[in-house]
């Protein structure tokens, strides 16, 4: 009978075979990793879901906050799986009521995100999910948003890491950082 791990590893080569890599977009040089397929086809959609909550399960977590946009496509689902709530981190001026703001850079150019005021109680537990991690500014100015609001990050869950952009060394001091694919 296969190990466990070899299933899992198995899995994970299904998932990777299932991005898509598009050149060039959005901007000359980027080579884009699709995760939309993941989302097409229910037992990819529900695979990746397993996989991405198996490192939480059992830990404390109360809020799952997600980045715009393609954070919020696993997230609440994460969420729900892992007996959370879900908090919305966003581009700005989308959240409508009092924010607080943080700049950062991405690997195609610079933005900010914003959160609401009022999403977390001081010493709240967090987990920070995005589809991707490419050069870890968007998840180090997700944190930076929690920590101005008092909340505790445990944790950080990405469905795939760029690994040569080493994201996930700008967080590692912060708290475990789990991508579930790597290219
Ligand atoms: O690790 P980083 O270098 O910060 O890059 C990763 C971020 O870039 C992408 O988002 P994007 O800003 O393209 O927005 P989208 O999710 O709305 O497409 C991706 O979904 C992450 O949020
Ligand atoms: N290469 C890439 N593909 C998809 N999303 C990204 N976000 C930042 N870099 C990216």
């Amino acid at each position: 009978m296969p190990e466990l791990t070899d299933v899992e590893q198995s899995i994970k080569s299904l998932l990777l075979e299932n991005i898509r890599s598009i050149e060039d977009f959005p901007k000359p040089g980027i080579v884009f990793k699709d995760i939309t397929p993941l989302l097409n086809e229910t037992y990819l959609l529900e695979l990746t879901s397993m996989l991405l909550a198996k490192p939480f399960r059992g830990q404390k977590i109360d809020h799952v906050a997600g980045l715009e946009s393609r954070g919020f496509l696993f997230g609440t689902n994460l969420a729900q799986d892992l007996h959370a709530g879900f908090i919305p981190i966003r581009k700005p001026g989308k959240l409508p009521a009092e924010t607080e703001e943080v700049n950062y850079e991405l690997e195609y150019g610079t933005d900010s995100l914003e959160i609401h005021s009022d999403a977390i109680k001081t010493g709240a537990k967090v987990l920070i999910h995005d589809d991707l991690i490419a050069t870890g500014g968007s998840a180090k100015a997700a944190t930076d948003l929690v920590k101005k609001l008092g909340g505790e990050i445990v944790g950080y869950s990405f469905v795939m890491e760029i690994s040569a952009l080493e994201g996930c060394k700008k967080l590692e001091s912060i708290a475990p950082c789990h991508c579930l694919l790597s290219v």
